[in-house]
């Protein structure tokens, strides 16, 4: 996969795409920028109890090959939701395709879930972004934001209240009142678009680089939001540990200080000492840099 080469790649903006480009190749750039995003993620390092190329982080069961040979398996996927969405599909079928995807992970990983939050987020983002394009709505975020629920934003309110399997986010739903990965879907992933990707956008406006705006954006993300796998894996403790430290390093001003890697390092390590892993703010981050890759503001 010759595009997953360099470590930080910044992708072309699709509004830079000759107009006749048709929806086939659209589809086809959102899904290799898609992957392309979750893989930026996967090789930013230091990212607190997160899998990298460098280290696993808090895990014991999966590594950067785990993560490559889930990206390989969501390939088609990101295609297919992104042209289901220049489509008008309906809710039920983005699900379908969503279920669908979640089955290819886990073959590729051997049932471990990697992507499981990505396949949500990504995957609908790509569907809104579809839908911008078939209807020639400029690629900014709030577009892709007002798509997302203007066409599918009642569907995904309904799915925040399904009960769902007894997966790990229900479980932390019920025992610590957490929100999670369906909550943000219903409210349209507040998160990336008001958190992450303004994080993103502020440090490369300072002048700094992609790998220091990926940094910053992760711990905007961390500091925000209530993430499942934390809850799942620290309770509600380690919910309050990793809020608190990623608060504190965004208040030191982040990648702008002058010591960030020395301070996101002892996070990385506190975090693996304490098997934390803030892999919902993980997906978010990839889902921020896939809007960051597409929009033009
Ligand atoms: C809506 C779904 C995402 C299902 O959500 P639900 O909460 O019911 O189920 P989970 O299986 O827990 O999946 C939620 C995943 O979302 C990520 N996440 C957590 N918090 C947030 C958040 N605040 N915002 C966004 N995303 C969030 C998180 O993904 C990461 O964690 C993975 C590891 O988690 P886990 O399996 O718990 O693994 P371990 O810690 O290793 O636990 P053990 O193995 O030790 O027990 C990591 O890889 C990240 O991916 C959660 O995993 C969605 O799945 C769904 O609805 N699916 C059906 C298909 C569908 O309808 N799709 C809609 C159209 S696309
Ligand atoms: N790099 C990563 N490490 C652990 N869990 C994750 N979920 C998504 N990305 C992850």
């Amino acid at each position: 996969m010759p595009e997953l080469i360099a470590l930080h790649p910044t992708p072309t903006p699709t509004p830079r795409l000759p107009a006749a480009a048709g929806a086939r190749a659209f589809a086809q750039r959102i899904a290799r920028l898609a992957v392309r995003s979750l893989y930026a993620e996967l090789v930013l390092y230091p990212k607190p109890g997160l899998v990298s190329l460098v280290d696993n982080g808090s895990h014991a069961d999966m590594t950067a090959a785990t993560f490559m040979r889930s990206m390989f398996a969501l390939r088609r996927y990101f295609l297919d939701i992104t042209q289901a969405g220049v489509d008008d599909a309906p809710f039920h079928a983005l699900k379908r395709l969503g279920i669908d995807a979640e089955a290819r992970m886990l073959r590729a990983t051997a049932g471990i879930n990697t992507h499981r939050g990505a396949i949500f987020c990504l995957g609908m983002l790509c569907a809104a972004i579809g839908r911008c394009r078939a209807r020639g709505v400029p690629l900014t975020a709030a577009a892709v934001q007002a798509m997302l629920l203007q066409c599918w934003g009642h569907a995904l309110g309904a799915h925040s209240i399904d009960a769902g399997a007894a997966s790990n986010g229900a479980q932390a739903r019920l025992a610590y009142a957490a929100s999670g990965a369906r909550e943000e879907g219903a409210r349209g992933f507040p998160s990336v678009f008001a958190v992450g990707l303004p994080a993103l956008r502020r440090t490369l406006a300072e002048g700094r680089g992609m790998r220091e705006a990926r940094i910053d954006a992760l711990f905007a993300l961390m500091a925000h939001i209530s993430d499942t796998n934390v809850y799942h894996r620290g309770g509600i403790e380690g919910a309050l540990s990793v809020r608190r430290r990623a608060r504190a390093f965004v208040a030191c001003g982040g990648t702008a200080s002058p010591d960030w890697e020395a301070r996101a390092l002892a996070c990385h390590r506190a975090f693996v000492a304490s098997r934390l892993s803030p892999g919902g703010a993980a997906d978010l981050l990839g889902a921020a840099c896939l809007l960051q890759a597409v929009t033009v503001n």
